[in-house]
């Protein structure tokens, strides 16, 4: 998976993919992360990236010159990706995504500062606006952390074992992950749900099968209508009583 982000603050991304699983994922090659910052790329003494907006109002925007060099460099790195601006404008990110911008193998991601970059560089240079939320980041900085985490981690032979991959919340058919356990068996006076006990590998499945049902049903039963159900999870599901909203 190749990776362009165009950022001013590249060390904050750099420090932030040098640990656990995406930090072994780019020593193995398996990520391999550009990072071009538009200061470099200033014709200015003073290396302006920034501006007072036209028409007023407060704070500043990012200049199209040194954001569209530093894109365009990325471009010429990595001509076939797709290039992807994080703001709370955006379409929301979701599984589907992520899993369609690993299977395309790469991906150049604009992390905004100030109160966004001149429109002009998106109508020219951007592909797709991507938001994660309605929410609002200082920049798009942990954005596209959050997008480089989520795509590497499908990238093959990233994740131990690629069942996880599968398994993580969004990967079985877009419900939700049922509840985890591990040692000690009693903690704080509380105890393991018996049949994750028992060893008995089907009823285990079946109770795991359940839990995620239920919580998706509970938590978010608009994932419901897209999931694909299996007969027996449907007679699970008219089976619970009213939601209790956990
Ligand atoms: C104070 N201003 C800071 C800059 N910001 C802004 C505006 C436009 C583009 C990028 C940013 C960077 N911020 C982001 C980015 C993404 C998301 C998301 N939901 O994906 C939330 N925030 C607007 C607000």
């Amino acid at each position: 998976m190749k990776v362009g982000v165009i950022t001013l603050f590249p060390e904050l991304m750099d420090g932030a993919l040098e640990h656990g699983v995406i930090g072994r994922a780019r020593t193995k090659g398996q990520l391999e992360l550009e990072l071009s910052n538009p200061r470099d790329l200033t014709a200015d003494k003073h290396r302006t990236v920034d501006d007072r907006p036209f028409g007023g109002g407060p704070g500043m925007v990012m200049t199209p010159a040194p954001l569209s060099a530093a894109i365009v460099s990325l471009k010429e790195a990595m001509p076939e990706a797709p290039v992807v601006y994080l703001s709370p404008q955006g379409r929301p990110f979701d599984q589907a995504m992520a899993r369609a911008w690993q299977a395309h193998g790469s991906v150049i991601l604009v992390a905004g500062r100030y109160e966004g970059i001149d429109e002009r560089v998106i109508d020219r240079l951007v592909d797709e606006e991507v938001s994660l939320g309605d929410f609002v980041l200082s920049g798009g900085e942990f954005a596209a952390l959050a997008i480089i985490d989520a795509v590497t981690r499908l990238e093959p032979g990233v994740l131990g074992d690629p069942l996880s991959a599968e398994e993580d919340s969004f990967g079985i058919e877009g419900l939700l992950d049922c509840p985890h356990y591990t040692r000690p068996e009693v903690y704080e006076n509380q105890t393991v749900p018996a049949v994750l006990m028992s060893g008995d590998h089907k009823a285990i499945a079946r109770w795991r099968r359940q839990q995620s049902l239920a919580r998706t049903r509970d938590r978010r039963p608009e994932l419901l209508e897209k999931a694909d159900l299996t007969k027996e999870d449907k007679v699970f599901l008219t089976s619970l009583g009213p939601s209790d909203g956990n």
